[in-house]
């Protein structure tokens, strides 16, 4: 191991300094807004949680785990996703609530990353979660949502990617069966590896008929007409349910009239290995990486005795902020520079300006470096330097 350098931080970690964490803020505030006027409530879990009980139902892959021990020798986790945590609190805490129960989080989740991913390692996600309602109207409403609260956050150029697992689980099913070789395409899928994909199956020991099935999935993606050739590919009665979820999820999102903003990938496959059924992605301002990614998980619940439907999503704060591209913006302040014998004044007098809603440093004139560089880091400078002639104002 090489010895570390004075100013490194852990793989994957990252400082807010002030322009971007004001940026941020802002996002957030709004984004929160969002959620709580759709009466979403918002709860908070602990960082740390057991490995064995959230960690694993987390459902991410066991090596971006950030684990440590507690006293007793128990393997704990970083929270790797806020989904997990809210399926226990639903079970535990809320127990005694009826369904639908909404609620909503802001808060940073942990997954390790590789040397030459150079993807954070830990991020600010904002999410929602409707729980114990498996409607279409409850697709519908959590996915009109993220798209609010991305309008909200002024990005104008951006999309919602919509897709269903159940789908491609009845596609993989008819052609493979239900073995490992179908778990080998769901990775190149959530990679978003296609020629990978295309590789794999070309190898496979099936009919050229067979092989282009599994190939035509990759063409499954476009505006609602989509939903068309999906019915033709597939026929089960999982592929076919799955075609009728998003019909009716497309009715509900023309109710909201922002059904214009999706578009249909079929090769949607997440990461998170407890979706069921409807999956989708935000992406914005050209940004290659989604901004926010969600569906419906019907099965997580009972892993905490108490089952039922859900959806949610989560956005990522930093990428946001990154599509947003208002980096930068401190607000600007006023600076009361005094010298010790007018320091009651000073003070009195930064407490009145705060009264109006002023944000005041107080700084004695002993302790700056250069006078003439802290005057242009403020919007405002007064100074109380020096006997006060009698009855003289602030200058
Ligand atoms: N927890 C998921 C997002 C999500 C919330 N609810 C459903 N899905 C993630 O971190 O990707």
């Amino acid at each position: 191991m090489s010895k570390l350098f004075m100013f490194e931080k852990p793989l994957g970690m990252r400082d807010a300094l002030p322009g971007y964490f004001q940026t941020k803020r802002n996002v957030q505030r709004v984004i929160n807004d969002e959620w709580e006027s759709w009466g979403y409530l918002p709860v908070e879990t602990p960082t740390l949680e057991y490995y064995d009980t959230v960690g694993s139902a987390s459902a991410i892959l066991d090596h971006q785990l950030f684990k440590l021990l507690d006293q007793q020798g128990r393997t704990l986790v970083l929270r790797p996703d806020m989904t997990a945590p809210i399926a226990r609190v639903t079970a535990s805490g809320l127990q005694n609530q009826h369904f639908p129960i909404r609620l909503a989080y802001h808060t940073n989740v942990f997954r390790a990353q590789q040397l030459e991913a150079g993807r954070p390692a830990e991020f600010e996600q904002l999410g929602v979660e409707l729980i114990g309602d498996g409607t279409s109207s409850a697709n519908g409403e959590v996915v009109s949502l993220m798209i609010e609260a991305l309008r909200k956050t002024g990005l104008t150029t951006f999309q919602i990617t919509v897709g269903h697992v159940g789908y491609v689980n009845a596609l993989l099913e008819e052609v493979l069966g239900n073995d490992e070789r179908a778990d080998d395409l769901r990775r190149f899928l959530y990679e978003k590896n296609y020629v990978g994909y295309r590789q794999h199956v070309e190898n496979l020991p099936l009919s050229s008929l067979d092989k282009k099935k599994l190939n035509s999935l990759l063409r499954l993606r476009g505006d609602w007409r989509t939903l068309d050739e999906a019915v033709n590919l597939v026929q089960t009665p999982a592929a076919r349910e799955a075609v009728e979820e998003l019909q009716e999820m497309k009715a509900v999102l023309e109710h909201y009239e922002l059904s214009d903003y999706i578009k249909l990938d079929f090769n949607l496959f997440m990461h998170m290995s407890y979706y069921t059924g409807i999956v989708f992605e935000s992406y914005g301002n050209n940004l290659g990486v989604p901004l926010g990614s969600g569906g419906r998980y019907d099965e997580l619940l009972q892993q905490f005795n108490r089952p039922a439907q859900a959806v949610g999503f989560g956005l990522r704060l930093d990428l946001l902020v990154e599509a947003l591209g208002l980096t930068g913006a401190v607000p600007s302040q006023t600076c009361i520079l005094f010298s010790p014998e007018r320091r009651p004044e000073a003070v009195d007098h930064a407490r009145k300006l705060r009264e109006t809603g002023k944000r005041v440093v107080l700084q004695d004139i002993r302790g700056v470096e250069d006078v003439d560089q802290l005057s242009d880091s403020y919007e405002d400078v007064i100074s109380m330097i020096g006997k006060k002639k009698e009855g003289a104002a602030h200058e």
